[in-house]
């Protein structure tokens, strides 16, 4: 195989970087140039519907699909964007196609306590548009969330349908199960959604044994003891290609006659009746602007930017804010005010000193892995990112059957395309890992993208005016918690990686794994590895795992944080529901 690999320089410098961003562009031009001229002599909309579902993303297409199995009823799915592109099938295109028109582009606005190394100190915050949202473009870990998350959400909302034991039921009806636990009695198979295990592993055993030498064991992170544990990933995927949630419930029920689907049809209003029933929704397709109706309720699932911002724009959010903006009240709620995230930061890389432990662009994105992924789905092309492994730990601020840190493990050596990979990630300012990696070039080494699993700073999305086509403004607040709790969880997580890495006979001895010994480009000025130096590098490079949740927070019915009650009905209206990640209480682990 070795005789016919393309040029790596031209794969990693021309081709991608170029050709397949404008591929991505234009199928995304012309798809909705289709839906125009071939679609639109044939899109006679009913007036009205029993059921109408704003938004087609991982919530809503499940939502759609589930309610159209009853043959009585009507049911429309209003999606902002089109198909998914061709592009997300393929898991290492998927640095490639964010930012991309299949995308919105939000970025937060400039963070305060972090992100000094990020452009204008916003960070990039996209999100999925177009049938599945946001798994056409995601990682595709299969986690479903600690059971604690879930018996918290049922304290919260006074209704223990939401406690771990029931919701349990329905990640079992769920899965399509042939991951890298198969056979251990806590999953099943037979459901929409396929589960398959990571199919490229270098250096993957390595890491397995040092974590089982520091207490950090190899477990399936998806049953009742979770942390504290490293797992290799399982994967939304079927034979190396993403199995989104188009693929598990648009696709296999598009054509039942009582669910209709309209696609680049962007719901701008939901209008209520004199008793605050939700009776129809506005929405513009093609730049024209159309009504329809729901007999029973309409259900919004646009995103935890989406919903929110929809809800505002229909009159139901913080009165005072909506008044300034010329949008009159319907309802005073706290819409927008409870957002949470997973807030990242970069560590690495850790420098190995054996041959093929990890992943290095120009010697294995080759002829010979484009072949291995077209006959069995495995091989470099099928990880996200080359992501191998993720971790869980739980530091000093949290019980330890709950974690509060996530590692995003990924093999990845220093290959010549990383530092600017990097970059464009964190989109960081001055070329910050270009200059950080360049004197590692070649080297086999892993990096860790570390998370905050339990955050307590809590922040807020607002509306910029009320045109519907303005991106809002969002605000994580990221290390705002008055008492520091995230940075010092964040600092030991830290510490618990560089013992993982350094002090364990299978990397720190075997591997000689060791932390590059330079400076982070921005945190100079501190001893290096260093309580100051490692704050400065989580303030400096700080990013998202793209976790945004509970701007339309689910509780008790008189609790000032409320939005939607436990069966997700807004409150004070009748036949409006929101159902996304936007509902969380509080982000899942
Ligand atoms: C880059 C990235 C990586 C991630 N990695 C992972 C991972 O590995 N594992 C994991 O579990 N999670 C991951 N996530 C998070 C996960 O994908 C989301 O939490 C989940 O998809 C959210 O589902 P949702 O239904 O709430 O919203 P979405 O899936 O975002 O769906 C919202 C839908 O509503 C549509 N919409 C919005 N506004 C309107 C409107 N006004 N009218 C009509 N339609 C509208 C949008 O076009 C979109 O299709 C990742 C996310 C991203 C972006």
């Amino acid at each position: 195989m070795g005789r016919f690999q393309l040029p790596p320089r031209l794969i990693a410098k021309l081709l991608v970087p170029t050709a397949i961003p404008m591929l991505v562009a234009s199928f995304a031009m012309w798809m909705q140039f289709a839906d125009v001229f071939y679609n639109f002599p044939f899109q006679k909309l009913d007036k009205s519907y029993d059921f109408i579902v704003v938004g087609a993303g991982s919530a809503g297409s499940a939502i759609a699909a589930r309610l159209s199995e009853d043959p009585s009823v009507s049911v429309l799915l209003l999606e902002s964007g089109g198909d998914p592109n061709p592009f997300s099938y393929i898991p290492a295109a998927v640095p490639y196609i964010a930012h991309e028109l299949t995308e919105f582009p939000y970025t937060t606005v400039p963070q305060v306590n972090s992100a000094f190394g990020i452009i204008n100190q916003s960070i990039p915050w996209p999100r999925g548009r177009g049938l599945g949202g946001s798994s056409n473009g995601n990682f595709m870990i299969y986690n479903r969330g600690n059971p604690r998350d879930y018996n918290r959400w049922a304290q919260i909302s006074g209704d223990n349908r939401w406690s771990w034991e029931n919701v349990l039921k329905f990640f079992l009806k769920m899965e399509d199960y042939y991951g890298y636990w198969d056979g251990n009695g806590f999953h099943s198979k037979g459901g929409p959604v396929r589960i398959e295990p990571v199919r490229y592993t270098p250096g993957m055993d390595y890491v397995l044994a040092a974590g089982e030498e520091i207490g950090l064991p190899s477990r399936d992170a998806n049953t009742v003891v979770q942390t504290p544990g490293i797992s290799p990933m399982d994967f939304n995927q079927k034979r190396g290609y993403r199995f989104s949630t188009y693929r598990a419930y648009i696709l296999p029920n598009e054509k039942r006659p009582n669910f209709r689907i309209l696609r680049y049809s962007q719901v701008v209003k939901i209008n209520f009746d004199d008793e605050f029933r939700a009776i129809r929704v506005t929405f513009l397709r093609h730049e024209a602007r159309q009504y329809v109706e729901a007999s029973k309720e309409i259900i919004i699932s646009a995103g935890t930017i989406g919903s929110p911002q929809l809800l505002m724009l229909s009159g139901i959010g913080p009165k005072e804010h909506l008044q300034e903006l010329g949008i009159k009240p319907l309802l005073n709620l706290p819409v927008g005010d409870g957002l949470q995230d997973h807030v990242t930061t970069y560590v690495g890389p850790f420098l190995l000193n054996k041959k093929r432990v990890s992943y290095i662009q120009e010697r294995d994105m080759n002829l010979g892995a484009v072949m291995n992924y077209i006959k069995d789905g495995s091989g470099p092309i099928s990880t996200p990112m080359q992501a191998t492994l993720f971790g869980l730990v739980s530091t000093s601020f949290t019980d330890p059957s709950w974690s509060d840190i996530f590692w995003s493990m990924q093999n990845v050596g220093v290959h010549g395309a990383l530092g600017d990979s990097l970059d464009v990630l964190f989109s960081t300012k001055g070329k910050i890992f270009r200059r950080y990696l360049k004197p590692h070039l070649g080297q086999e080494g892993h990096y860790i993208i570390q998370s905050l699993g339990l955050p307590k700073s809590v922040g807020n999305l607002r509306l910029s005016d009320a045109n519907p086509n303005s991106l809002p403004i969002i605000d994580p607040k990221y290390y705002s918690d008055p008492k520091g709790q995230d940075i010092n969880a964040m600092l030991e997580g830290i510490q618990v990686l560089l013992r993982l890495y350094e002090n364990t006979t299978s990397l720190g001895g075997e591997l000689g794994a060791h932390l590059s010994p330079r400076h982070i480009p921005g945190c100079e000025q501190h001893l290096h590895r260093s309580r100051g130096y490692w704050e400065c590098v989580i303030r400096t490079v700080t990013g998202t795992l793209y976790h945004p949740s509970s701007t339309c927070a689910m509780g008790k019915r008189g609790d000032p944080k409320t939005v939607v009650d436990s069966q997700l009905r807004v409150i004070r209206t009748k036949g409006l529901r929101v159902a996304d990640s936007s509902i969380m209480p509080m982000v899942v682990k």
